[in-house]
Parts: structure tokens; C-alpha cells; sequence
């Protein structure tokens, strides 16, 4: 019930974002802890946290679904109304996206989301993650990914879709697209996506061998841009941010899109039949064996 509920006010805010912005605390401000002008006022919703900086120009958006910042439907919808929010304030040029989840930048897609579920909601939920990685992908503004904890598939793709990665140096945060090892295939945008960032021959490897990239072999194969220790995560992205801040904005933009555009233009000409093939494969019973077989060796590995 309360599910259902949250699935329809998700669907209803992707149709109308704006109707998320009542009754919760996306659009409200209050200071930041230990802030007190307005560029240090905050804003967010229940699942993403926005720390803006207006002096800088510069928000810091926090993912804060937790145990591990998995993708709801929900947390979808929250990142596309916030990024949306911010690239609509002329006030911001650039966003770090961190997360809010120790340990955990983010898990991917929430499998619950897909697993057991009717072919209308698995259509929904793969809309809403095109949206986000189209959003994301495209934006006008600067994001800079402060990786701070494990980042494999989705939370892949979105640092993917950043326009720099900075990851902590620690052997449990790997990251790449680890699809292959549960049974399931990377749609060709995100295929595209891995393509651009690491080169053809890397991302054949990777993809087919589903491999998660401890921090020195990510730094390696150009799927990250720096590691630091992990204090100097945040520290890092800001100092990544003045570089690319340092670019007037219209012709970093039209560069970026130029990049870009053909990747995204490829998934926006097929949208509906991404949305099939992802729809028909995740809900094949062999598919749905092995994604609850995989959720199910999830939780027995706690504890
Ligand atoms: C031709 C046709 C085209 C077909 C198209 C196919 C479409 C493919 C789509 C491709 C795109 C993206 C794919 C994905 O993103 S799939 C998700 C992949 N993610 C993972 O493999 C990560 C799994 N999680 C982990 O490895 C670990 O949890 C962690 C992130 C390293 C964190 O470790 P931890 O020790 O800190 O936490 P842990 O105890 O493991 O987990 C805590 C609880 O969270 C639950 N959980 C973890 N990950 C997920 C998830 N992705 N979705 C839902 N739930 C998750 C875990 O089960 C624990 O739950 P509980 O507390 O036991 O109940």
C-alpha cells in the first residue's frame, strides 16, 4: 500500500516535477549546519540533500538513500527535480554529486525495483533512469563526481555521465559495469557511455568480464580522473571544479555538447524501444530467477 502510494507520487512527479516540490522540503531552504548567509542555506529532498554555494556558484548534492544509495524509483525522481532546480538558478555553474551513505556512493539499480514487479512498473522505473542519465549526461552545468564509497553499475553510469570523477583511494570502492555477473546486459547507451570514457577494446573487456576496478586500476584505465585519500575527496572535486569553472561557460557548453549529443540523440531516437527490450529481458522468468538469486546472496552475505 505504502509502496504503491510512493510508486504513483513517483510516476506523478516525473509527469509534473513541480508537484513533488509541495508537501516536502524540495524548494524549502534552511541554513546549513553551521552556515549562515544565503549562499550557505540548504535545500533537498527526503532522498538528496543540496548544499548550494551561491558565492562559489557551486552546489554540493548528496545522494542519502540509505543502507547504499540504491535507485529508487524515488531517488530517481528526487536527482531529476533537483538537477533540474539548479540548472535553472542561474546563480549555479557547477555540481559535486557525493554521497550521504558511508562507504557506499551508490549500489545501483534498486533490484527491488525490477524484481517480482509488473511489466508497467519496470517501464516506469527504466524511463525515470534514461531521464536521469539523459539529464545528467547533457547538462549545461559542470558535475564533478566526488566518488566516496563502492560505484558499481547505475552508480557507475552516473559518475560516468559526470564531466570529471574523483575517487577515494580505498581497495573496497571499485567501480565499472559489473552487469555480465548478474545475469543481465548493459543497454547500448550505456555501452556508448563506457565507450567514450575508456575506449573500445577497454570497455569490450570490461563489459564482458563485468569487472569492478579497485581505485589504481580505474585510475589506469581512464575510468577515473584522480584518486586521492579519502579525506581529500571533497577537497579534490572543488580544487577539479575551479579548473573547469575556469572555462567561460557557453563554450565549455557547446564543446560538451558537441561531445555529447550523438550519444544521447541515439538513445532519444529509441527511447520507447529501450524501454521494450529492458521491459521483455528483465521480466523473463530466467531473468528473474537469477536477479532474485542475486538479491538473495546479497542478504545472506550480511553479518
Ligand atoms: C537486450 C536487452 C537489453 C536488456 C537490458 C537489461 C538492463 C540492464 C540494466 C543495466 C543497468 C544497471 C544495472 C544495475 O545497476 S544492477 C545493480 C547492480 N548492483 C550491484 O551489483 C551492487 C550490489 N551491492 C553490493 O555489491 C553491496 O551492497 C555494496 C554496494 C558493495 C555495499 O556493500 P555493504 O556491505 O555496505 O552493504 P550490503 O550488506 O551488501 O547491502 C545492504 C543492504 O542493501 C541491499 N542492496 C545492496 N545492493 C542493492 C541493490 N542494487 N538493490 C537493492 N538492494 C540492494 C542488500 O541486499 C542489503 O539488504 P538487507 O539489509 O540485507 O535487506
Amino acid at each position: 500500500m505504502a509502496l504503491a502510494s510512493g510508486v504513483r507520487f513517483a510516476a506523478r512527479a516525473l509527469l509534473r516535477p513541480w508537484a513533488l516540490l509541495r508537501g516536502t522540503t524540495l524548494g524549502r531552504t534552511e541554513p546549513a549546519a553551521g552556515g549562515g548567509g544565503d549562499g550557505a542555506r540548504r535545500f533537498g529532498s527526503q532522498r538528496v540533500l543540496v548544499e548550494p554555494d551561491a558565492a562559489s556558484g557551486v552546489a554540493v548534492m548528496k545522494l542519502r538513500n540509505p543502507p547504499v544509495n540504491a535507485l529508487s524509483l524515488e531517488l530517481l525522481t528526487e536527482l531529476v527535480i533537483s538537477l533540474e532546480k539548479l540548472e535553472n538558478d542561474k546563480t549555479f555553474r557547477g555540481v559535486i554529486l557525493t554521497s550521504d551513505c558511508p562507504r557506499v556512493f551508490c549500489a545501483g539499480l534498486d533490484l527491488t525495483e525490477i524484481c517480482g514487479r509488473n511489466p508497467a512498473h519496470c517501464a516506469e522505473y527504466w524511463k525515470a533512469m534514461q531521464e536521469l542519465w539523459l539529464r545528467t549526461y547533457l547538462s549545461s552545468l559542470v558535475l564533478v563526481a566526488a566518488i566516496n564509497g563502492a560505484c558499481p553499475a547505475g552508480g557507475c553510469i552516473i559518475a560516468l555521465s559526470c564531466d570529471c570523477r574523483v575517487l577515494a583511494d580505498n581497495p573496497k570502492y571499485r567501480i565499472g559495469l559489473n552487469e555480465t555477473l548478474l545475469g543481465i546486459i548493459a543497454p547500448f547507451w550505456l555501452k556508448d557511455t563506457y565507450v567514450n570514457t575508456i575506449g573500445h577494446r577497454a570497455s569490450e573487456q570490461a563489459l564482458q568480464l563485468g569487472s569492478l576496478f579497485p581505485p589504481a586500476e580505474a585510475l589506469q584505465v581512464g575510468l577515473v580522473d584522480q584518486v586521492v585519500p579519502e579525506d581529500q575527496v571533497q577537497s579534490t572535486a572543488l580544487s577539479e571544479m575551479a579548473r573547469w569553472l575556469a572555462v567561460p561557460d557557453h563554450a565549455r557548453q557547446l564543446t560538451k555538447n558537441m561531445m555529447r549529443k550523438a550519444t544521447a540523440d541515439r538513445l532519444l531516437r529509441q527511447r520507447d524501444a529501450d524501454t521494450q527490450n529492458f521491459v521483455s529481458f528483465v521480466c523473463r522468468d530466467s531473468i528473474q530467477k537469477s536477479l532474485q538469486a542475486y538479491l538473495e546472496k546479497l542478504r545472506q552475505r550480511k553479518g
